[in-house]
């Protein structure tokens, strides 16, 4: 920081402009790989671990706790400094020394600071200092920008720090810098304030509080205070689990349609977590349901009468996914005539439901992050913060952990969305159900496109249930589509399917029988096949094979067809 040259202060004298030499000391030793400045060790870090650090700190400790700490850490950096460049330099008047201060602390990478002469009173030997200067670039910005998105509150907190360091340490009193603009709240530069302590308090009330120490006993109790939020909102799904599910909820997931335990084990899942208000996240292959899992969500969730939004993160660039979620004021970028909500604050009151949420980028996830914890938003160039209410419920079809571990998926975030995880199984995973779902999207289609259709010739079903289906039930959906669309009888037959399943049926042909898994194949196809044929309904399906229905229930038990 500090003070450069102040024109109208009278003990203020002009500075040379070979000041810059006396920085000569700092020297990298050639020996020991040492950066040292008058025999302290000096330390050159990239830009990005100090963003990382902050993002650590604030996301373990708070927005409020984050900035004490870096502060007091950049109020050390400064005051270490001031002492060191004393020691190189012992005759150099203060108001140099406080100019050298800045040129280091420029050099350190931290910020390009220029006095405005305007307003800026020093007299040391009257006990004035009032210091107004303009610092372009600060990294501190910058990192939080990049990993935490736009901020309603100046960021720059070491930066000031490092300010008041070191002007206490060579005046020998307690001086305060607060930061009124910052970059990050969307102006071009940051502005600060300095002067002595006393003086600050009267137009800010409160600015020394964040060099005091660390209040353990106030972070324990936030602690403890998160842990039995977390606690509660285990036993209200243990108990929503345990309980039948409300009438309310029980058309919800009417569109999933299936039978297998893999599916209504999601749907379990997803009916507990609906009626309270914690993040969801959908894993699973592309096209088994995840947005149809999270609609049901949403409708089996106090927030049915709210709206319902969802966004396919993946078809957005990076700068329109943060200005699609959080909107922006106008002018905010070239082409922004007006000023536009983002799709949160559109969602308040209901849920927003994030598609391919792994695709998300750096920005977007800082910005998704400050919702998740702090529940507000700040469009993009303004600086006001704006409190929603929204559910969220993610989905992806990637494995997220391993994002995480490459470093391509911030952890803290993924931690917050996987309060409660939901793996909707892969359409090849849920048996019988390929054979219900058929017959349902025979009938949708068959609908739509006037064609009434009466079903499948045994050989496509047996294909249906052997096929790996990498789509899942969007590939069945577009077969079946075209299908109905090609069929000239009244059923399915193998030509109407694509060309991939007659080279199905072709191995499987050629395929040579196997003694006990031939047969249990066999046994497991006609039955599968009698179960469409009769809709599902078991006790149709028992007679069509002509056997009782609990020795159909036995056989489907055996043969893993639930
Ligand atoms: N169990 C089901 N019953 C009826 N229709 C289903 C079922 N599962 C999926 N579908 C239908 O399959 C299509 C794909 O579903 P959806 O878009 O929900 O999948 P997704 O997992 O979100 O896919 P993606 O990951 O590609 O976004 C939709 O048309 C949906 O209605």
């Amino acid at each position: 920081m500090t003070a450069p040259p102040a024109p109208n202060g009278p003990g203020f004298t002009a500075l040379r402009a070979d000041i810059e030499p006396l920085l000569r000391d700092f020297t990298l030793g050639e020996h020991d790989g040492r950066l040292l400045l008058q025999g302290r060790r000096m330390l050159v870090q990239s830009a990005r671990s100090l963003g990382q650090l902050r993002e650590e700190l604030i996301h373990l400790l708070g927005t409020e706790l984050a900035r004490g700490v870096l502060k007091r850490y950049g109020y050390q950096a400064g005051f270490q400094d001031g002492h060191a460049l004393c020691q190189c330099h012992p005759g150099l008047p203060v108001e140099q020394q406080m100019h050298l201060g800045t040129v280091l602390h420029q050099k350190k990478g931290h910020a390009r600071i220029e006095t405005e002469p305007e307003g800026t009173h020093v007299d040391l030997a009257r006990g004035v200092l009032d210091i107004r200067s303009r610092w372009h670039d600060s990294v501190e910005a910058e990192q939080h920008l990049l990993l935490h998105g736009p901020s309603a509150e100046p960021v720059c907190w070491t930066l000031g720090g490092y300010a008041a360091g070191h002007l206490s340490y060579l005046l020998r009193r307690e001086v305060v810098a607060v930061e009124t603009t910052c970059r990050a709240q969307g102006h071009p530069y940051c502005r600060f304030r300095v002067g002595f302590r006393e003086e600050m308090e009267k137009h800010f009330p409160g600015c020394a509080d964040d060099y005091r120490r660390l209040d353990l006993g106030h972070l324990f109790h936030e602690l403890e205070q998160t842990v039995e939020a977390q606690r509660r909102t285990i036993r209200e799904l243990r108990e929503r689990l345990d309980a039948a599910p409300p009438a309310a909820n029980a058309q919800a997931f009417a569109a999933l349609i299936g039978r297998s335990p893999a599916l209504a084990r999601a749907v379990d899942i997803a009916r507990a977590v609906a009626g309270v208000s914690s993040t969801v996240l959908i894993t699973g292959e592309s096209g088994t349901g995840k947005e149809l899992l999270a609609r049901g969500i949403h409708a089996a969730s106090p927030r049915a009468a709210g709206p319902w939004i969802a966004l396919n993160c993946a078809t957005l660039t990076e700068s329109l996914q943060t200005t699609e979620l959080f909107g922006h004021a106008k002018g905010a970028f070239t082409g922004a005539s007006g000023a536009r909500a983002g799709l949160f604050e559109a969602a308040s009151g209901g849920t927003l439901f994030l598609d391919e949420v792994g695709e998300l980028s750096a920005s977007a996830q800082a910005a998704l992050l400050r919702v998740l914890q702090e529940g507000v938003v700040v469009r993009l160039g303004e600086h006001r913060e704006r409190r929603v209410d929204v559910r969220i419920v993610a989905a992806t079809h990637r494995d997220l952990d391993e994002h995480v571990a490459r470093g391509q998926f911030r952890a803290d975030l993924y931690y917050r969305l996987n309060v409660v995880s939901i793996r909707m199984p892969a359409l090849r995973e849920r048996g019988n159900d390929v054979l219900l779902l058929a017959q349902t999207l025979l009938a949708h289609f068959g609908a739509r496109f006037g064609r009434n259709l009466q079903g499948f010739a045994p050989e496509v079903l047996r294909l249906f249930l052997a096929h790996p289906w990498p789509g899942n039930v969007r590939e069945l959906a577009n077969v079946l589509e075209r299908a109905v669309l090609l069929a000239r009888g009244p059923h399915v037959e193998l030509d109407d399917l694509p060309e991939r399943f007659a080279a199905d049926a072709a191995s499987a042909a050629a395929a040579p029988p196997s003694a006990g898994a031939g047969a249990a194949q066999t046994e497991r196809e006609r039955i599968a096949v009698a179960l469409a044929r009769s809709g599902g309904r078991r006790e149709a399906a028992a007679a069509l094979l002509g056997i009782s229905r609990a020795t159909l229930w036995r056989r489907m038990k055996r043969l893993g067809l639930g």
